[in-house]
């Protein structure tokens, strides 16, 4: 073959004819990530059990995880790698949405490590960088790992500099160290601000992932689809045409051993300050200029700077908490009974707020979000209700006789679970959408996205 006919390699090649399956745009095909482990502090967790390590296994049983994939724990209690295991395949038995399969378990339990110790314990941290050296020359794991701290704020000034002591902030020339923060992240802003301080102090903010489930779930995503790739709704989303806007994440579980954490956070500081501001500022923005991170995040932020608490409070919001009963034929404590919980604590389960957003498009219209745990039943929604200015329904803008609409989740996680949300008119006078956690979407949360 001539020179001339030869095929073009290298930096020309690459500039000349892309590679098209090498687009990180682009989705469609499953891309696997690369070598590294990822460590999780506080394991033994309510997170951990029911949400992390489950989705550890679904994204190994999708093919997603690289092969020397390893899984570190970290936590205060004194186990073994052998009862990490056993506590690993009792939360996926219980909590992982894939089948389970004999090979694939085999596979991850290799890569299983625990590491005792408390957070403010240099010796542990020795210990943690010892074990993450070894996978690296036992399993491949390439010198890249991700920390995840499924810890309470509080926590993260311990983790953060016992990390950065013994050296595991620090990536190697070709290789990276991600840290993934879990939310409340400070609880106002002076504490958000330091708690940023501490942290960039240690990673680069590329480094740093501030994680929010909800923003991973189809519906939630669906919401940007819904208003912005549909000419159906957009003509009258606005004051004109909607009376008021419910936000409601109701659940019907309740503290489960989340004492710990939960007691003196509450329910506005858990999910208000974040999962339902994010269905908000989803729900009230305006179109961004591309879907592109920084265009998202601005748009978000000029809708949340518009966002003001309505009062006079004493009629607007509402704080409460669980007792006693019987909930599902199953006799439940009241939250002041519940393991962990102080007995003169004054931590709210349910909370509710009217808010305002002073621009032009949401004019006098009240967003009213609301969260509780124990509640009737398990519900998570927005209901956008037409009303009174004019007397048009919003739900008019569709052919008459209540029709049913149904939102099909773009690219369900898991294909078999494809499901369609019915936005039952009759749904939606009862207060709360149906555009929540049915059956198939529920768990299709940031955590069984596939890595990148
Ligand atoms: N639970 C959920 O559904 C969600 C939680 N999150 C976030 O995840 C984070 C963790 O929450 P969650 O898992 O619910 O917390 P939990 O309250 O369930 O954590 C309990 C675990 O923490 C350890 N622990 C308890 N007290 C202390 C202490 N003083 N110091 C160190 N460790 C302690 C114990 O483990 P051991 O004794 O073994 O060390 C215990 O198993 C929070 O930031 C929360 O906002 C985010 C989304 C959903
Ligand atoms: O962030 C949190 O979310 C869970 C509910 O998440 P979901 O995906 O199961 O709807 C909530 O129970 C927990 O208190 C809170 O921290």
């Amino acid at each position: 073959m001539s020179s001339s006919h030869a095929p073009t390699t290298g930096t020309r090649a690459h500039t000349a004819h892309p590679n098209p399956l090498r687009d990180r745009r682009d989705k469609r095909l499953p891309r696997t990530a690369g070598p590294s482990s990822l460590v999780i502090f506080r394991v033994t967790g309510d997170l951990a059990r029911k949400k992390l390590v489950p989705a550890v296994y679904d994204l190994a049983n999708r093919g997603l995880l690289p092969p020397g994939f390893s899984l570190v724990g970290f936590a205060r209690r004194d186990w073994s790698d052998e009862q990490f295991r056993d506590m690993m395949a009792e939360a996926v038995t219980a909590h992982a949405r894939t089948p389970f399969d004999e090979a694939v378990w085999d596979r991850l339990v290799g890569g299983l490590r625990f590491v005792s110790g408390s957070f403010d314990n240099p010796e542990a941290f020795r210990r943690l960088a010892g074990t993450v050296h070894e996978l690296d020359s036992e399993r491949g794991t390439g010198n890249n790992h991700a920390f995840y701290l499924s810890v309470p704020p509080s926590a993260f000034h311990s983790v953060i500099h016992g990390l950065s002591a013994v050296g595991l902030a620090e990536p190697g020339t070709d290789s990276w160290r991600r840290v993934v923060i879990e939310k409340p992240f400070g609880h106002d802003l002076a504490s958000a601000r330091e708690l940023n301080t501490v942290v960039n102090a240690v990673f680069g903010e590329e480094s740093v992932f501030r994680i929010d489930h909800y923003l991973g779930k189809e519906t939630v995503q669906n919401i940007l689809a819904l208003r912005f790739a549909n000419q159906m709704f957009e003509p009258v989303w606005n004051a004109n045409h909607v009376d008021h806007v419910q936000i409601t994440m109701a659940e019907d579980i309740g503290l489960d051993g989340q004492a710990g954490y939960y007691d003196g956070i509450g329910a506005a500081r858990d999910v208000i300050q974040n999962h339902l501001l994010q269905l908000l500022a989803l729900t009230a923005m305006e179109e961004p200029l591309t879907f592109a991170p920084h265009h998202l995040r601005a748009e978000k932020a000029e809708v949340l700077g518009a966002t003001q608490a309505i009062g006079p409070f004493d009629r607007t919001t509402a704080r409460g908490r669980y007792t006693g009963g019987w909930q599902g034929g199953r006799r439940v404590v009241g939250l002041l009974d519940e393991e962990g919980f102080a007995p003169d604590s004054r931590t709210e389960t349910y909370a509710a707020v009217t808010l305002a957003v002073r621009n032009r498009r949401w004019a006098r219209v009240p967003f009213y979000i609301r969260t509780g745990k124990r509640l009737g039943r398990r519900d998570s929604g927005r209901h956008d209700r037409g009303g009174a200015r004019p007397p048009v329904r919003a739900r008019r803008a569709v052919p008459p006789r209540r029709p049913r609409r149904y939102a099909h989740p773009t690219r369900p996680a898991v294909p078999d679970d494809r499901v369609a949300t019915p936005h039952d008119g009759a749904d939606a006078d009862r207060g709360v959408a149906a555009v929540g956690d049915r059956r198939g979407l529920r768990g299709c949360a940031a955590w069984h996205r596939r890595p990148h």
